[in-house]
């Protein structure tokens, strides 16, 4: 496993870092970003928390406008944030923003033309944890978060893998794929026109039936465009009701679908997981 640095910055005493890999699950070249807490140069193997992006992001918008460096430093969490799809010329793509490159929805494709390089759920499940555990002083301690895309990829990721994480957390979340027009589309191309092969990629319908928890915290803004037609949190509480799910769904006046709500409240969502990585 090779792994090539391609930017370095000295944040709040830790280290914000670029890599680029070759991939194994997606069959194409994949950058990463990871940013090291100070604590990580003492010796110390620091506790991660993997962030998914949302549509059209790379794994820079997390990184530069969260504002996340601070309170990691401080808590000596590492945060590890992979592009959100796989990337290339030869890598199927669609021209609506929605599908194909920078879209990746974080879910094993079983169709083609996606099928060759669209195994996001894996990359992030399996092969990412694996380089990072391996490459960087971190422990094995995990949790997973995300926005709006990657808010639903960090909540089903998290409840098909409870034992390998501690929280999770999103923000606007795509709470109910299967029934609305992002997670339509996306899952038509991606797994096909079987409606019974998306189930296990919607987080509600995971909710309502799981029986293994995962402490969940969401925050959604109540003047986000997408709230209505395509994010539905209260799909998400009510299947949380269902099950006994220990899920927090904050709603919040007047915040809408940006990183300006992101930014807003990430320390909050760095100080659930530091609660639960400690355990
Ligand atoms: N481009 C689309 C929406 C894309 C969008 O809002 N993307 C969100 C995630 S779903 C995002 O994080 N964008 C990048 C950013 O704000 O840095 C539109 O304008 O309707």
């Amino acid at each position: 496993m090779t792994i090539e640095n391609i930017s370095v910055n000295k944040s709040f005493g830790g280290w914000h870092k670029q890599y680029t890999h070759q991939s194994e699950s997606l069959n194409c070249a994949m950058r990463f970003a990871i940013y090291l807490p100070p604590q990580a140069s003492n010796g110390q193997k620091v506790p991660v928390l993997y962030w998914l992006s949302g549509l059209t992001c790379t794994d820079e918008n997390f990184m530069q406008k969260a504002g996340v460096q601070a309170i990691a430093a401080e808590l000596g969490i590492a945060i590890v944030a992979p592009d959100t799809s796989p990337r290339g010329e030869d890598v199927a793509d669609d021209d609506g923003y929605d599908l194909g490159q920078g879209a990746g929805f974080y879910v094993n494709a079983t169709q083609a033309p996606w099928s060759r390089h669209y195994q996001m759920y894996d990359y992030v499940v399996n092969e990412l944890p694996r380089l990072i555990e391996s490459m960087f002083p971190v422990s094995d301690k995990r949790s997973i978060a995300g926005h709006s895309m990657g808010g639903h990829g960090a909540l089903v990721i998290a409840m098909r893998n409870a034992a390998s994480y501690q929280s999770v957390s999103a923000f606007s979340p795509i709470s109910n794929p299967v029934n609305c027009p992002w997670g339509k589309k996306a899952l038509t191309a991606y797994l096909g026109r079987d409606t019974n092969n998306w189930a296990e990629y919607d987080a509600s319908l995971l909710m309502r039936k799981a029986t293994e928890f995962v402490p969940a915290l969401v925050d959604q803004g109540e003047g986000d465009n997408f709230l209505v037609e395509q994010l539905k949190p209260e799909m998400l509480q009510a299947a949380a009701k269902a099950s006994g799910y220990p899920l927090t769904l904050n709603m919040h006046d007047g915040y809408d679908h940006s990183y300006y709500f992101i930014a807003s409240f990430i320390e909050q969502h760095m100080r659930f997981h530091a609660s639960h990585l400690r355990d």
